[in-house]
């Protein structure tokens, strides 16, 4: 479902993600880990079409990003780093708005936004203007945004970030219900996330891939998770 091969990012004289190649298929959660400043978001954004590579390719269900980029979008969802836009909006006009822009209209649009506030738990917002909400929620506008299509890709920058602990929990658990139908990347600091959630772990580190293997192998590398990712991205933060 998701393919990249070679995908590179140059900002001047400086690479930010450099030749990275991985694919993903329907039922994987992929755990993207690796320190500030290692490339993860810029080649999610890539992915999502919000950014232009600067060589190699990517692919959404098997359409390109950049020279078919409705058809790839089409099958994707993308939660973004930080808040949804439009922060005056209310959760519900936002929802409404993400799915007229998608082409719902009607009932369907309706029980879309319906379907997705329920499962992100945002039902007691959904009159309040997204500016109005604190973080955890706001990032669930962002996941209610992302999962409205219902996509058979999802690429989460950071989806439980300002979470309480019982949502994190229920975002998670959210992942893993959908895991079995769908190909999904979440980008994560919280290596346990990795290992309770995801199929794959992979870390890049100054732009590149350093390792693609299952939660589980990586952390029988060492003594635990942390040890071990410390050993590979010792001195990589940016
Ligand atoms: N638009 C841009 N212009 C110039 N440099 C950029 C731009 N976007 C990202 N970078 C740089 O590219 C590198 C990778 O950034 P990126 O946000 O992808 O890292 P990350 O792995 O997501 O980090 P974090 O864990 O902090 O979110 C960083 O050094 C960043 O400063």
């Amino acid at each position: 479902m998701i393919e990249i091969e070679g995908l590179t990012k140059r900002f001047g004289a400086f690479t930010a993600v450099d030749g990275v190649s991985f694919s993903v298929d329907k039922g994987e959660v992929v755990g993207f880990l690796g320190p500030n400043g290692a490339g993860k978001s810029t080649t999610m954004r890539m992915l999502a079409g919000f950014m232009t590579p600067s060589a190699g390719t990517a692919r959404i269900g098997g359409h390109d990003v950049t020279d078919d980029a409705v058809a790839a979008r089409r099958q994707l969802g993308y939660l973004p780093e930080g808040a949804p836009t439009y922060p005056e909006m209310t959760v519900s006009a936002f929802l409404g708005f993400c799915g007229r822009v998608r082409g719902f209209r009607g009932k369907d649009l309706d029980a879309r936004i319906a379907a997705a506030m329920e499962r992100t738990q945002l039902e007691g917002v959904r009159l309040q203007p997204i500016e109005t909400l604190s973080k955890g929620f706001k990032r669930r506008v962002g996941l209610a945004q992302a999962l409205l299509h219902n996509p058979p890709v999802l690429v989460l920058d950071e989806p439980t970030d300002g979470l309480d602990p019982n949502q994190k929990h229920e975002v998670r658990s959210l992942i893993q219900q959908m895991a079995p139908e769908k190909a999904i990347i979440i980008s994560t600091h919280i290596l346990e996330e990795v290992q309770a959630v995801c199929t794959r772990a992979i870390i890049i580190a100054r732009g590149r891939l350093i390792v693609d293997q299952a939660p589980d192998e990586l952390a029988a590398r060492g003594p635990d998770l942390d040890t071990v990712f410390r050993t590979l991205t010792m001195g990589d933060a940016a």
